[in-house]
């Protein structure tokens, strides 16, 4: 590598050959003479911009990563000249307008966040961006399932046990090296880990980090026969050691929990169930040993805690995130149950799933909404960024339509999501079942509808970029071909909109009025 140097644009100038091939980036001197053959845009552009200055082209093609990766190219700097583009360094609050909720946004103040919600943004922003992201890139494109290093890391930071949302689990539990206790960790802190965690742009890893356990400790947690039992499940399951997901859905039932098939029928001697049938679309379901399972007994439905063993089979599902999710088939054969892994009781398990589908949708809307604000500052960035027909995209009345539309729904679905969360930290478990399945069920179909105009307007804005898997659009595209995770998982838009209706009717008044 050549040395680091200081020079003058004329000697830069002088390198505008094959030979030795220069050019100027935001002040930095880069030698691109060995890189232009394997360069992914061309040798020929290169040659054009051979020996010149060519930020505003450099930027108006590549996202500022590039540069950051290929930071070996660099060979100097312009002698007495300061570089103006912004490194984002791990951590950092984005500058750009509507790039973070009000409460993260200089001037503005709301009445949710106290310090600690401060210090564990800031502590999980850097761990996500220096631990997370990185693997996150490499996974979603191997298909792999997240690393044992990563589970302890997480682990030994308290972050995993952060994800099940408040509780006695985290007591004695210093989150990020103490930042927050694990005592006042509260239903906001919830959302920051949540929201700061969907923020690393890859979908599929997303879920394949512990979302099965997200969705499907919380059964164990609440319904368990037995503490100590109950106490080495979840041990296991936040240390990584073990992995659980929730088996609800099959072939012949989706949202529609009523309809599933799979039996479980008590042994002669009363200690066993028998398990037979299939789930379909089990999150985490390939690489997990435990699953929380809905099945058919007598006289209705009943959760089941499942164990991998004889007769229980998983078959990946390519579906269109990444295989790094898990997702997968799971087959029931025979499969001998203890009738001590009972959930809830027995016939009553829809209260055990039902209950359990308010911190899940909570949690993927939340997810969804900071994924849906991230889409917005890459294109409020992009049309900042991009010229063409000799001015900017955001110069074009068009665009700032588009981009007033996508604010405006990332604004009012974090205010959405705020206002309920208050509600949460304010009811206990039965009082949040009771109150608030209508409200999260209505805010989850509001927040995937303002995902699908955003993915769509995105899309628009980004053009061939949009569709591309690499480069400047390489969210926007992602974000296109995953947002409907987001209006199916957990229930359905459709199924949401009517559950929180058929909720309010309950609370209708019995005169006319
Ligand atoms: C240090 C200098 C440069 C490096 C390290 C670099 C690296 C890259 C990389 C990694 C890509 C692939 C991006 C993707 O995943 O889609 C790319 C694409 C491209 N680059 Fe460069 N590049 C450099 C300079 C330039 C310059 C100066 C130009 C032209 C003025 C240029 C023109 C292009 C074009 C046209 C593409 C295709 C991108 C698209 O169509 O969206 N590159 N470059």
């Amino acid at each position: 590598m050549a040395q680091i140097g200081s020079f003058t644009r004329e000697q830069v100038a002088r390198k505008d050959s094959r030979q030795s091939l220069w050019c100027i980036i935001d002040t930095s001197v880069y030698d691109l003479t060995d890189f232009a053959d394997a360069h992914p845009g061309g040798e020929a552009v290169l040659l054009q911009i051979a020996g010149t200055d060519c930020t505003s082209d450099f930027y108006n093609l590549h996202r500022h990563e590039v540069i950051q990766k290929y930071s070996h190219l660099k060979v100097g700097s312009i002698t007495n000249e300061k570089p103006s583009v912004l490194a984002h360094n791990p951590g950092d609050l984005s500058l750009m307008p509507y790039g973070e909720p009000t409460w993260l946004t200089p001037h503005l103040s709301s009445p949710y966040y106290k310090a600690s919600h401060h210090a564990l943004r800031k502590a999980m922003r850097k761990f996500v961006d220096a631990y997370i992201t990185p693997e996150a890139a490499e996974k979603e494109k191997s298909g792999e399932f997240i690393s044992d290093d990563l589970l302890k890391l997480m682990y030994d930071a308290g972050i995993t046990q952060t994800r099940f949302g408040p509780g006695k689990h985290l007591h004695g539990v210093d989150i990020l090296g103490g930042v927050v206790k694990g005592e006042e960790f509260d239903y906001f802190h919830d959302l920051i880990v949540v929201q700061e965690m969907a923020r690393i742009g890859y979908r599929g890893f997303q879920d394949g980090n512990l979302g099965g356990m997200i969705i499907g400790l919380t059964a164990v947690v609440n319904w368990a026969p037995d503490e100590v039992w109950k106490n080495q499940i979840v041990k296991d399951c936040f240390s990584g050691k073990k992995k659980l997901a929730l088996a609800i859905s099959e072939a012949f039932a989706g949202s529609d929990v009523a309809g599933i098939r799979t039996t479980a029928k008590k042994t002669a001697d009363g200690r066993h169930y028998i398990v037979n049938g299939t789930k379909k679309w089990i999150t985490n379901g390939h690489f997990s040993d435990y699953f929380v399972t809905a099945v058919k007994t007598d006289k209705g439905i009943s959760v089941l805690f499942i164990e991998r063993g004889p007769g229980v089979e998983t078959t990946p599902i390519k579906t269109s995130y990444s295989a790094a999710a898990g997702t997968a088939n799971i087959f029931f054969d025979n499969v001998k149950v203890p009738v001590t892994n009972l959930l809830g009781q027995e016939n009553k398990g829809f209260s055990v799933i039902m209950g359990n589908f308010n911190h899940e949708r909570w949690t993927i809307i939340a997810g969804s909404i900071r994924m849906s604000r991230l889409v917005t500052e890459e294109c409020l960035k992009w049309s900042n960024q991009r010229k063409v027909f000799g001015k900017r995209l955001i110069d074009q009345p068009v665009i700032r339509q588009k981009l007033a539309k996508m604010i405006a729904h990332c604004e009012s679905t974090q205010a959405y999501i705020e206002n309920i969360t208050y509600q949460m930290n304010n009811l206990s478990y039965s009082e949040q079942n009771k109150h608030l399945a209508g409200p999260i069920a209505l805010m989850k179909m509001f927040a995937s509808r303002s995902a699908h105009e955003i993915a769509d307007e995105a899309v628009q804005i980004f053009g061939g970029r949009g569709i591309t898997q690499t480069g400047m659009g390489r969210l926007i595209e992602m974000f296109n071909r995953t947002y409907k995770f987001d209006s199916i998982l957990g229930g359905t838009e459709e199924i949401l909109g009517d559950l929180g209706v058929r909720q309010a009717m309950k609370f209708m008044p019995k005169s006319m009025l």
